[in-house]
């Protein structure tokens, strides 16, 4: 055996040693949590006060949720280890997925995002700080499979351990895996440049800009791990927002945070961000472009005031046995008083239909020719409340409504939308008008959201809901204690405490739902303010979208994640300035990422030479590594390029298979899916969230944002390029996706940017 073998093995085996001890120390934590859990669950058996019963699901969930962190870090529990130099002390600590010390507080494993694991990320050959050595440790399950040293300072070395190091980089072995469909963590491997985005304090907005495949999405989810361990106590209560673009990607970035132990994160959409409404539809460009364009907020204003009427003439109101009738003059006086609160529509309502209720007690006193007295002001209004045809006809003057209502009724009639939108042109209310049951696309969304605030809740109704559940309490409580006594369980004298308790016997009765963490309080109140947002893909919001994202985040603790040389959406974003300005008076910050982790070198040459066309101001990321093969242009014959995309999906599909599998997509120009769905049965549709768990992927650009494949066929190249103003941004997306190889199918003429590929 060669003397470095021998130092390899002599290294493997310490490590394995010390992995085994910390693996130990991992089951007995994991015990005891599970003792505790069956501890409180067995005394919860017994009852007890409702206060008592809450406390005990608490707990119980603080106990389950450490026992899910313990077996979400199973596998690659200990990544990593860092020597300091002598003068620095010399000490070595192991890096992991989480913190873990001995009974006598000594630590054994720091935690990646501790102060004390940083150097670990920001140590290099130009500045290794106090690090003599970093060393990636390889795991498969609890085994230690190898070891990779960086070595920093050889001098700070002993003799035999510089006999020992070896050399492959743990990053770029990391990079070689095939893709799963699901975005891993990337704790071991972070680089200085990401862990300067996951470590940039909680404060402001912090916009983080680099081209495709540079781990802004990885160095975002990571960033709010991050926070939530740093800023335990101001995140947990508050909760962090992760907005992604669709239901796929959520799906591909979703194992990530459980898998890095936070859970106290809410990833959603953006057609999510108002509770009660999915939206996935998208508007065609011209209505996205409308929706998108701030003047929306007069528009949605606008609608809101033509909803509170004064009416022509004088309103007559039937009743059983007498005609009310209001004047023009009183509608116009309850109208006033209540815009002159400025209170949100359903709430200033309240003041309208008080006002008028008033007015028709006087005007019923007159009919009848005598004066008000005191008991008819008191419970006339109400009195008169209680008839359909009063409150239809104060209804029509003043209509309680929901954002869902006023947003469907304004888009449906062109009458409404004239008189709400005089300053949108005749093309852009016609691009507006929608089928009055058209489902919701994601640029209502923020337009629903407009509205929800100018409306705003009348909460009466709930309070007396609260009021009424509260008393149905007391009651279950009553007639529970009357069940236990008349069954001899209630407590008598010296019998000591009953095995059962009214109010648990109550509670059980009453359908009170379960404690709710605050990922699920949050998700479900639009008006929850969220201790820390992150919008990835963030170039694709409009100017209404920034509005909705910023009302969930007053403090503007954000973190804004995109690429502007990828914006697709005609309303998203031509520079972060003109977003971000309006909210942060110019006060954000701006990190830049630059090396592509995803795409070899020979596919991002080309991608480089589209941005060069359509972005010239910015410049593509380097790749980190070259794969040998160049991309490929196949040029079918006309009206066959669906056979000769399944052709090269076949071929693609069987070298994949021949090394073992891997994840093939095939991006479309719009125009040309619908052909491509047919003639490849075998593929799932990219709007499906269970896409990415398939082999073969068929997908638009717009869904295929954010994603990554082992291999892509481009298809029809030319569609993506014109098939909108924003087509060669696309184009640049599409051919970004792949980790290894790349084809291009055609039919015609390339594009003329791709021109050097043509055969
Ligand atoms: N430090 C790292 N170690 C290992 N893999 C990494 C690292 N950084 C990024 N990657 C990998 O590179 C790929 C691209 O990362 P990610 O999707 O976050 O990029 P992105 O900048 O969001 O791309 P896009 O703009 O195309 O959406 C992912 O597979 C990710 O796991």
């Amino acid at each position: 055996m060669k003397a470095s073998q021998a130092a390899l093995a002599e290294a493997l085996r310490a490590e394995q040693s010390y992995v085994t001890a910390l693996y130990e120390r991992l089951d007995t934590l994991r015990e005891r949590e599970e003792e505790a859990l069956s501890t409180v669950l067995r005394d919860g058996a017994h009852g007890g006060t409702r206060q008592a019963l809450v406390e005990r699901e608490v707990r119980a969930d603080e106990h389950a949720g450490s026992i899910a962190r313990f077996n979400g870090v199973e596998g690659g529990l200990c990544f990593g280890r860092i020597d300091h130099a002598d003068h620095a002390g010399g000490a070595s600590h192991y890096i992991g997925r989480i913190g873990l010390r001995d009974d006598t507080h000594e630590p054994l494993l720091i935690d990646w995002r501790a102060p004390a694991a940083r150097p670990f990320y920001a140590a290099s050959p130009t500045a290794p700080g106090t690090l003599v050595r970093r060393r990636h440790l390889h795991t498969r399950g609890r085994r230690v499979t190898g070891v990779d040293d960086e070595v920093f300072d050889l001098d700070g070395m002993a003799e035999s351990e510089r006999r020992g190091l070896v050399g492959e980089a743990a990053l770029l072995a990391a990079l070689r895996r095939g893709r799963t469909g699901r975005m891993t963590d990337v704790v071991a491997t972070i680089q200085t440049e990401q862990d300067r985005v996951i470590r940039s304090g909680l404060q402001g907005v912090l916009v983080v800009q680099g081209g495709p495949g540079t781990g802004k999405t990885v160095a975002a989810l990571h960033r709010a791990a991050y926070l939530l361990y740093t800023y335990r106590d101001t995140l947990a209560r508050r909760g962090v927002l992760v907005i992604g673009p669709g239901a796929a990607f959520l799906h591909y970035i979703g194992q990530v945070l459980p898998s890095l132990g936070e859970t106290d994160v809410v990833l959603t959409p953006l057609g999510g961000l108002f509770p009660g409404v999915s939206a996935t539809a998208e508007d065609g460009a011209r209505a996205a472009v409308v929706k998108g364009d701030p003047r929306m907020v007069e528009v949605i204003a606008a609608a809101v005031r033509d909803r509170q009427l004064l009416p022509a003439g004088p309103v007559d109101i039937p009743l059983e046995d007498e005609a009310l009738r209001l004047s023009p003059r009183a509608c116009a006086r309850a109208r006033d008083r209540a815009q002159a609160l400025h209170a949100p529509h359903n709430v200033a309502r309240k003041r309208f239909v008080l006002d008028l209720l008033h007015a028709l007690v006087r005007e019923r006193a007159r009919q009848h020719g005598r004066p008000l007295d005191e008991e008819e002001l008191r419970h006339g209004p109400a009195e008169l409340w209680a008839q359909p045809p009063v409150r239809a006809a104060l209804d029509a003057l003043w209509p309680p409504l929901t954002p869902l209502r006023l947003v469907a009724e304004l888009l449906s009639d062109p009458d409404r939308l004239r008189s709400a939108a005089p300053l949108l042109t005749d093309d852009e209310r016609a691009a507006l008008l929608r089928a009055p049951d058209a489902p919701w696309t994601v640029g209502d969304v923020p337009l629903l959201d407009e509205a929800a605030e100018l409306l705003g809740t009348d909460d009466s109704a709930e309070r007396a809901r609260a009021r009424a559940a509260e008393e149905e309490r007391r009651e279950e409580e009553r007639y529970a204690r009357e069940v236990l006594q008349i069954v001899g369980l209630d407590e008598g004298e010296d019998e000591g405490p009953a095995p059962v308790d009214a109010a648990a016997l109550a509670a059980r009765h009453l359908d009170t739902g379960p404690v709710r963490g605050t990922a699920q309080r949050a998700a479900a109140d639009r008006s929850w303010a969220y201790g820390h947002v992150i919008v990835d893909e963030a170039q694709e919001l409009s100017a209404m979208a920034w509005r909705m994202v910023m009302r969930r985040v007053p403090t503007r603790s954000m973190t804004v994640v995109g690429d502007v040389a990828q914006t697709g959406s005609p309303a998203g974003a031509a520079s972060w300035g003109q977003m971000l300005d309006p909210y942060t008076r110019g006060g954000w910050r701006e990190e830049r990422l630059t090396v592509n982790y995803r795409t070899p070198a020979e596919v991002m040459d080309l991608a480089a030479e589209v941005l060069a066309e359509v972005a010239p101001e910015l410049s593509a990321p380097e790749s980190v590594r070259r794969e040998g093969r160049r991309p490929v242009a196949v040029r079918a014959p006309r009206g066959r390029l669906a056979r000769e995309v399944v052709r090269a999906v076949e071929t693609d599909l069987a070298d994949l298979a021949e090394q073992g599998g891997g994840r093939l997509a095939v991006v479309a120009a719009d125009r040309a899916v619908d052909a491509l769905a047919r003639a490849l049965p075998g593929a799932v549709r990219g709007d499906r969230p269970d896409a990415l768990d398939s082999p073969l992927v068929l997908l638009t650009v717009a869904q295929a944002k954010g994603l990554e494949f082992d291999r892509a066929v481009v298809a029809d190249p030319a569609g993506i390029w014109s098939q909108s103003p924003k087509g060669g941004h696309d184009l640049y997306v599409a051919i970004t996706r792949v980790t290894r190889r790349l084809t291009l199918v055609y039919e015609g003429e390339l594009p003329e940017v791709l021109g050097r590929l043509a055969p």
